[in-house]
């Protein structure tokens, strides 16, 4: 980002920033989740035919191209930082709220561990970022929260010792090699065995429906493409022209009107459509810290004896910062370069950061 003139804002920054909330560390405990956590949670998407317009009005805000002059975007974005500060600038803070708690590694995949790129299937993660959620891993249980499908993610991820949540969160698998530290649920166990929760079974039939229709009418719109990840699917609309999104839009909405009990949420150029259940990153993140044999977090003072670092830089990581935030527990990392509205405590501005900080994490543990 240049000092001086304009400034073209590339696709990923979201300027609207929440107002007032200053840093404050660990965070209290909030009632709810405040009203911003709230307004983030999963952003879900009207489908009735009179916000088609607020569809694409919706694509466009998570991909806006806005040109502010640069003085606004300085002061804007060290605002901002005061109240996110780098999750590396404050690690001693992160550390001393850690100290004689059990850290527990939650790291959502596309965006945190490899970088944003164009085609899905080509999003790997560098061996270096791997030795370093390894060390991690070999340190303190280490989850993968990915809203891909388990087998796709671990391709890219490859390592046996870490839990898996696949499918945002609705698909969880425990390690099926032994690491250096074995919860409850850390056993190695064979493929079946391993699979800790599949909160959206039924829905399998559905979903494999659905992704048949959407891949015959959306696919035919030149650069869409639509993913499995077997318990939802993505609509990615990165490689559509922009004059195109609506037709993209159009015809989803046309699909889902057949399937009223699938849901349409957001992510970063893409439509992510998933049961209507009530499950998310943030559940899932509940359900693993539970299952590490910490408290569910319903009750006062819940896992007080865990420190949750949960990683991420989507839409769909804000139902686990939410979830830190409402227990008043751990610390929440966005991944981002710009100011978004976001509940997580700090930030780290690109996976480069998110390794170095997981290296410092490893050190700091060994120390
Ligand atoms: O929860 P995540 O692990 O962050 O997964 C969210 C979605 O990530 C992938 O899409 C995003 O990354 C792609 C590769 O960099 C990029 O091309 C796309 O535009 C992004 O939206 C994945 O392909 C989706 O299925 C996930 O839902």
């Amino acid at each position: 980002m240049t000092k001086h003139g304009a400034v073209v804002v590339p696709e990923d920054a979201v300027v609207a920033v929440a107002a007032g909330r200053h840093f404050s560390f660990p965070p209290p405990r909030t009632a709810g989740a405040g009203d911003l956590c709230k307004k983030l949670a999963a952003q879900q998407i009207d489908l009735g035919a009179a916000v088609m317009g607020s569809w694409l009005d919706s694509m466009k805000a998570s991909s806006p191209r806005h040109r502010l002059m640069a003085p606004a975007v300085d002061a804007e974005h060290d605002e901002w930082m005061e109240k996110h500060p780098s999750a590396l600038g404050r690690f001693e803070a992160v550390a001393a709220a850690a100290k004689g708690k059990r850290i527990v590694v939650f790291l959502d995949y596309d965006g945190t561990l490899s970088p944003i790129v164009e085609d899905p299937d080509r999003a790997v993660m560098t061996d270096e970022m791997r030795d370093a959620v390894r060390g991690v891993a070999a340190r303190f249980p280490t989850a993968i929260v990915s809203g891909r499908c388990l087998d796709k993610v671990f391709s890219f991820v490859r390592l046996e010792e870490l839990y898996y949540a696949g499918s945002h969160g609705m698909d969880i698998q425990g390690p099926t090699a032994a690491s250096t530290h074995h919860g409850p649920t850390t056993t190695p166990k064979g493929e079946e065995e391993s699979v800790l929760c599949q909160p959206a079974r039924e829905f399998l039939p559905m979903i494999g429906e659905a992704y048949a229709a959407l891949a015959a009418k959306v696919e035919a719109i030149p650069g869409a493409k639509v993913e499995n990840n077997k318990f939802c699917l993505s609509v990615h609309f990165r490689c559509v022209d922009e004059r195109r999104w609506g037709a993209v839009a159009e015809q989803v909405r046309a699909v889902l009107r057949d399937y009223p009990r699938l849901r349409l949420t957001q992510g970063r150029k893409v439509l992510e459509i998933r049961p209507t259940i009530k499950w998310d990153k943030g559940e899932a993140l509940r359900f693993l810290l539970s299952a590490l044999g910490f408290s569910s977090g319903d009750g006062a003072n819940d896992g007080d004896d865990a420190f949750p670092i949960y990683i991420g830089d989507d839409r769909t990581d804000e139902d686990a910062f939410r979830v830190l935030r409402a227990r008043g527990q751990g610390a929440g990392i966005l991944v981002s370069r710009f100011p978004k509205d976001t509940c997580a405590s700090f930030s780290l501005r690109d996976p480069s950061e998110v390794k170095d900080f997981l290296r410092k994490l490893v050190t700091c543990a060994a120390a």
